[in-house]
């Protein structure tokens, strides 16, 4: 863990980026996600090319729990699909621990089998595992997400945390390195986003091998992280620990408001 750490996510942290490809192997065992530079552009139908993401640098450890908060439209998603894979950056280097997992925002998009069992099991037939290994990952995962005595449920009854906690379970199944999780509270209340929140954090608890990145808006779901990264206008402008990155936001926040009301 980083210990009161903050730290401008300046040029100067990280060398210059040598390539635009979107894996690197030389990062040591204990970074799960270093992104460089990374630059994401969109060229409109008229030719205009409009930046999104602005060489932006984060460094997240193994094994911890990290947000990325930012005020709306400043692109935090855009900069988590880039994690992803999903997008390209136009510019800069991204490495993500692999197998690396990227969790929608609408439930909905999360479940794909009738039951909560076969979708927790669904990404397992690659793995050419016997029955018996399928149903301990299986447990194993679950109980990680706290959805133990949901096995045998059709996931049509679960509530929408309930699939978002399906759909960690699944990737956990798959002993995924990096959970990529794309502001999942949104279309949940306040019990089923607690849940999934405590559920990811549970999931690192329980395993020293997974990362976590979620992104949010909400200021207090910051107390269940390790560190954050905080974004504004398609920049990374600071990172560290959690309670650092709260403190920063308050001060730019209430700087802010006194600006807007003098
Ligand atoms: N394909 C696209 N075409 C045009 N503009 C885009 C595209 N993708 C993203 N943008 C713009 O890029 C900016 C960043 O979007 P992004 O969704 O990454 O922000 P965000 O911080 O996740 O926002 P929110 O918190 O509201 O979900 C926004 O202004 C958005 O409108």
């Amino acid at each position: 863990m980083i210990h009161s750490t903050l730290f401008r996510a300046s040029a100067a942290l990280f060398p210059p980026p040598h390539s635009t490809s979107s894996s690197r192997t030389n990062v040591t065992d204990n970074i799960a996600i270093d992104g460089r530079n990374v630059n994401f552009s969109i060229t409109t139908r008229q030719g205009k090319v409009v930046p999104i993401l602005r060489d932006c640098s984060l460094r997240i450890p193994s094994g911890q729990f990290w947000m990325l908060l930012g005020p709306n439209g400043c692109g935090k998603s855009t900069l988590l699909k880039v994690l992803a894979g999903v997008l390209s950056p136009t510019n800069g280097t991204v490495y993500v621990k692999r197998p690396k997992s990227f969790v929608f925002q609408n439930p909905d998009h999360q479940v794909v089998m009738p039951t909560v069992e076969a979708d927790v099991a669904f990404g397992l037939g690659k793995f050419n595992l016997t029955c018996g290994e399928v149903r301990s990952r299986v447990s194993k995962a679950l109980d990680a997400v706290g959805m133990s005595d949901y096995l045998q449920r059709s996931v049509q009854t679960l509530s929408g945390g309930q699939k978002q906690r399906i759909a960690i379970a699944g990737a956990l199944a798959e002993a995924c390195k990096v959970l990529l999780l794309d502001e999942l509270t949104t279309f949940l209340d306040e019990n089923d986003q607690i849940g999934v929140i405590k559920a990811v954090r549970n999931s690192l608890d329980s395993s020293e091998e997974v990362t976590a990145l979620w992104v949010t808006h909400r200021l207090e779901e910051l107390e269940y992280a390790d560190g954050a990264v905080y974004m504004e206008n398609g920049e990374v402008v600071m990172q560290g620990d959690a309670a650092s990155i709260l403190d920063f936001i308050r001060v730019r926040q209430s700087a802010y408001i006194k600006q807007i009301n003098s």
